[in-house]
């Protein structure tokens, strides 16, 4: 039944993308931001309404991928600097290791290339730690690896981190992660990614999937490409109670302009977003202002 409640796009129903690598960048086509520019990135995303950051990191490469839970890693300090500005700031990372390992994936590899989930599900496990350690509020396991959200959640229960939330990334293949992977340095050995779903793969296995991990313990799920997966979106509002979180990814938010995200967000609103993840979130919550568009959202619970 279709009722007059509605949810106005506005800057508290968007998470702001902030990517953060020491160097400063590598030129890419989306921002990304040294440690010291945090507090003020911070304060104007509190400022502009916000009440939320997604943050990626890049650190120093390795073959086992030791930064990712190193206590002082690029990602731990940038947590801490968020909530040392803004302490009532959602913080929720981005828990992967293709940051981190000298392959540019998302998984670690035995000896003849093949990828080796137990260690690999162990090793975003500790990261996970590591990042509830540093402040976060949501973690978000991102390599697509089945047992990675249970993984991470009993080393969190166990390190007496049970407030901490898990919202996995799930991942079509998509083009549209080239301008993310330039500006943060990764270049996977391996494309398409392994694990990810595959662009012409169907719309319920990807549901499936989804549902595995709210299965494993995830709290909520982040959809990836945002543009390119409201079918499952629309799936999975069908079917899970729990929030859903379109991610409007690298190439979505440099080839169509402010207007026209606007549009796509207010469209993933209607098909069951609870937010949109974007790194367009500045910009946006600057032009939304009072615009009179509401946007009809029917509820799944009889009033
Ligand atoms: N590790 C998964 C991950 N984390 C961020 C992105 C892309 C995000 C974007 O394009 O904005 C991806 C996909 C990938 O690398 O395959």
């Amino acid at each position: 039944m279709l009722t007059d409640s509605s949810a106005r796009l506005s800057a508290d129903l968007l998470v702001m993308v902030v990517l953060v690598r020491e160097d400063g960048g590598a030129g890419g086509s989306v921002p990304t931001y040294t440690l010291d520019q945090l507090p003020r990135v911070t304060a104007r995303a509190q400022a502009a309404g916000m009440t939320a950051l997604k943050v990626f990191a890049t650190d120093r490469r390795d073959a086992s991928g030791t930064r990712a839970h190193a206590p002082d890693s690029v990602m731990a300090r940038a947590i801490s600097a968020v909530k040392a500005t803004c302490p009532s700031m959602q913080v929720m990372t981005e828990t992967c290791l293709c940051a981190y390992l000298s392959t540019g994936e998302c998984h670690l590899a035995v000896r003849n290339g093949q990828p080796d989930q137990a260690a690999t599900i162990a090793a975003l496990a500790r990261q996970a730690v590591a990042q509830a350690k540093a402040g976060a509020d949501v973690i978000g396991p991102a390599a697509m690896i089945p047992g990675s959200v249970a993984a991470c959640r009993s080393a969190l229960d166990s390190a007496g981190f049970d407030r901490v939330r898990i919202m996995p990334h799930l991942i079509v293949d998509s083009r549209l992660y080239d301008g993310y992977r330039t500006a943060m340095g990764i270049q996977p050995r391996q494309e398409p990614r392994p694990f990810q779903l595959p662009i012409s793969g169907h719309t319920t296995m990807a549901v499936e999937r989804g549902l595995m991990m709210l299965a494993e313990g995830a709290d909520s799920l982040l959809i990836e490409p945002a543009l390119f997966s409201t079918d499952i979106l629309s799936g999975l509002h069908a079917r899970a109670g729990v929030p859903l979180l379109p991610f409007s990814v690298s190439g979505e938010c440099t080839t169509l302009p402010p207007a026209l995200l606007a549009e796509e967000y207010a469209m993933l609103l209607r098909a069951g977003a609870s937010r949109v993840v974007t790194h367009a979130a500045l910009t946006l919550a600057d032009t939304l202002g009072d615009a009179p568009s509401t946007i009809p959202t029917p509820r799944k619970t009889p009033t």
